[in-house]
């Protein structure tokens, strides 16, 4: 199966050192929700896997979590096509789980949900800990330069890291 696994903070949406709290907060980057879309037309399963410190700190509740998600699926569906699963670790660093990026246990659950291998699976970030989750399980890492992106440019990238501006370009490429 055609599987892109996404970021969600500087990827999808632009993000915030100070945390997206709410729904207002939530603004889509330019061209992602089309480069969603266009991509789920032609085929492609398009998952998300998203670091959300914010509940386990107290900032906003998982109700706010899933507005937010639920205006994702929605502007998307406005443009004919479909998120796949989304999955999120709700942890703060110190909690020692086994899902908060850059390990990789969000990623080995969209695999498990789908019956489908993570070696070569693209996997789209702007933190540095998106990359090294995507190394670890033999994922694609891709960086885009949104979001904590050309922050990321300057640190030691996993080898064979690809980049691009941002995930219009990445679809473009997958839609070649
Ligand atoms: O990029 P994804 O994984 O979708 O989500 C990142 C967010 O959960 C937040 O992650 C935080 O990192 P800490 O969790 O405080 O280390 C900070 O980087 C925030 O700026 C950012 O909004
Ligand atoms: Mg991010
Ligand atoms: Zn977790």
């Amino acid at each position: 199966m055609k599987l892109l696994i996404l970021d969600r903070d500087g990827v999808i949406n632009e993000d915030s050192d100070a945390y997206i709290k709410s729904l207002d907060e939530w603004i889509p980057i330019p061209g992602a929700i089309d480069a969603i879309a266009r991509l789920s037309k032609a085929g492609w399963t398009v998952a998300v896997a998203t670091n959300q410190s914010g509940l386990a700190r107290g900032y906003y509740d998982a109700a706010t979590l899933e507005s937010m998600h639920a205006r994702l699926r929605q502007l998307v569906a406005e443009q004919g096509g479909e998120v796949g699963l989304i999955v999120h670790c709700p942890h703060g660093p110190d909690d020692g789980c086994g899902c908060r990026k850059p390990l990789p246990g969000m990623l080995e659950q969209i695999a498990a949900h789908y019956g489908c291998a993570l070696p070569g699976v693209w996997f789209v970030g702007d933190s540095i800990g998106d990359l090294q989750a995507a190394s670890a399980v033999h994922c694609q890492p891709v960086l885009v330069k949104t979001g904590k992106g050309l922050r990321t440019l300057g640190k030691s990238l996993p080898a064979g890291t690809l980049v691009f501006e941002d995930l219009a370009a990445i679809a473009d490429q997958l839609l070649l």
